[in-house]
């Protein structure tokens, strides 16, 4: 059943970008992530779903943003350009679809280390969205298909902590398939956005928050 998150005391917009078939799709139709429809009309799809964080009840609403740039017309998206392409009909829409979202998910594959340079671009594109605000951008840096054999692993756990400590934010390794870490990682930014918004103080960075638990 769908939910409304506007009516929800506890919820939270979280925006998903990653390079193409990185696991994003994936990673919400896991785990019973329901679909909920468009939280903004044509323009992109939302999986929400109701759990439970710290005994408290939340809504988290995840919006694959790669979808919203795909449904614009003749444009040549690559993530490696700034997102959103400039020119494209969905600009503003795109943009405050990324200034409105409370937290952010930075996919990229373990099996792909190009997908690991897009994220940069991804970056810029938040940190430009949320140019106006004081705070840092609540973020997790997500490296998906953790699950693949040894083989097929390009992106070491260790490059992967080392560009989340450059942007200064989250990490974690998950599997979409198997659902390692999805739920550990959805919890982790419902705890910061809570503690980000009681503390109402100027943060420092996600860092700052979990070296003070
Ligand atoms: N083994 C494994 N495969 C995965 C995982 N996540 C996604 N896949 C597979 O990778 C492929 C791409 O996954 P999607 O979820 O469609 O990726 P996406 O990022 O949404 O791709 P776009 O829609 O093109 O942006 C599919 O075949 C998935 O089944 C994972 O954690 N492990």
């Amino acid at each position: 059943m769908a939910t409304d998150t506007t009516q929800d005391p506890d919820a939270w917009n979280i925006a998903v970008l990653g390079a193409p078939g990185v696991g994003k799709t994936r990673f919400f139709v896991l785990d019973d992530f329901e679909v909920r429809g468009p939280p903004f009309p044509r323009l992109a799809q939302g999986f929400s779903r109701k759990l439970a964080v710290d005994g408290q009840n939340t809504v988290v609403t995840l919006v694959d943003i790669y979808q919203l740039q795909r449904t614009q017309p003749s444009q040549n998206f690559h993530p490696n350009a700034n997102l959103p392409s400039a020119g494209t009909n969905n600009e503003a829409a795109v943009q405050a679809m990324l200034r409105e979202a409370d937290g952010f998910i930075l996919m990229y594959s373990t099996t792909s280390p190009y997908s690991l340079q897009d994220v940069v671009a991804y970056m810029r594109a938040v940190r430009r969205a949320k140019a106006t605000y004081t705070q840092n951008p609540v973020l997790s840096l997500v490296g998906n298909q953790s699950d693949r054999s040894a083989q097929d692993h390009e992106v070491s756990r260790a490059e992967g902590e080392a560009l989340a400590r450059e942007l200064d934010c989250l990490f974690a390794e998950v599997s979409a398939k198997t659902g390692y870490g999805v739920e550990a990682i959805v919890t982790d930014l419902v705890r910061v956005l809570r503690a980000r918004k009681q503390s109402g103080r100027k943060a420092r960075g996600i860092w700052d928050y979990f070296v003070r638990r």
